[in-house]
């Protein structure tokens, strides 16, 4: 059975209470969508304050990221989350925050990826059974081109069909799942590792 437009929406604005607590999604930084049908998106309206969402803060748009509904603002990066419905018929929700941890771990890492090795944790992400599993993370630079940041990404998706999330270098977070709850999970669980990532760096800073 499919789940209602409202029923959707409320899922976003209940995400959006959720991570804006937690300090993941200040000020109106972030956007949230779930899929409302094989060929459309239910995404957040563009410069809303993500703790304070409402049943009208949403729209739908199409796959390539066209507004299906005419007066509403659609994100400004819409098209990193309708690429990935395209991408993947199974994702049904994509959330994309803005935590301090997020971004300053993505500045400071002058690779184009973080792997993440060892960590209990890595078995909350879709696919993932074991610590002895290697996730690895990649990093886009920041564009406000967000069609040539989208281009960026394509390939790498293309390329890495178990990739359950991405940075973009001090941005943000991108992560997604089957339903909200498997997203929700994910940015998480990112936010675990990121943390201890950081934490890790710090410590064995001050003993070299
Ligand atoms: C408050 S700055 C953050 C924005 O530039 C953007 O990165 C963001 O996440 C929110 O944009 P929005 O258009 O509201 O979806
Ligand atoms: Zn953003």
């Amino acid at each position: 059975m499919s789940l209602t437009r409202e029923h959707l929406a409320q899922e976003i604005i209940d995400a959006g209470r959720f991570l804006y607590g937690r300090g993941w999604s200040p000020a109106t930084s972030s956007n949230y969508s779930t899929r409302l049908s094989p060929t459309e998106a239910l995404l957040t309206v563009s410069g809303k304050h993500k703790g304070q969402l409402g049943l009208d803060d949403v729209l739908a748009t199409d796959l390539s990221g066209n507004s299906l509904e005419p007066g509403k603002k659609p994100s400004a990066e819409t098209l990193l989350h309708t690429q990935l419905y395209s991408w993947r018929p199974e994702i049904g929700a994509v959330l994309h925050t803005h935590s301090v941890n997020a971004t300053v771990l993505s500045r400071l890492t002058p690779e184009d990826f973080i792997d993440f090795e060892d960590y209990e944790l890595q078995k909350a992400f879709s696919g993932v059974s074991t610590h002895e599993s290697q996730v690895r993370v990649p990093i886009f630079d920041n564009d406000q081109d967000i069609a040539r940041l989208a281009a960026k990404v394509q390939p790498w998706l293309d390329a890495h069909p178990d990739c359950v999330g991405y940075l973009i270098r001090g941005h943000g977070l991108y992560t997604w799942g089957a339903r909200m709850s498997d997203a929700l999970r994910q940015i998480e669980a990112f936010e675990f590792l990121f943390e201890c990532e950081l934490k890790t760096r710090s410590l064995s800073h001050r003993k070299a």
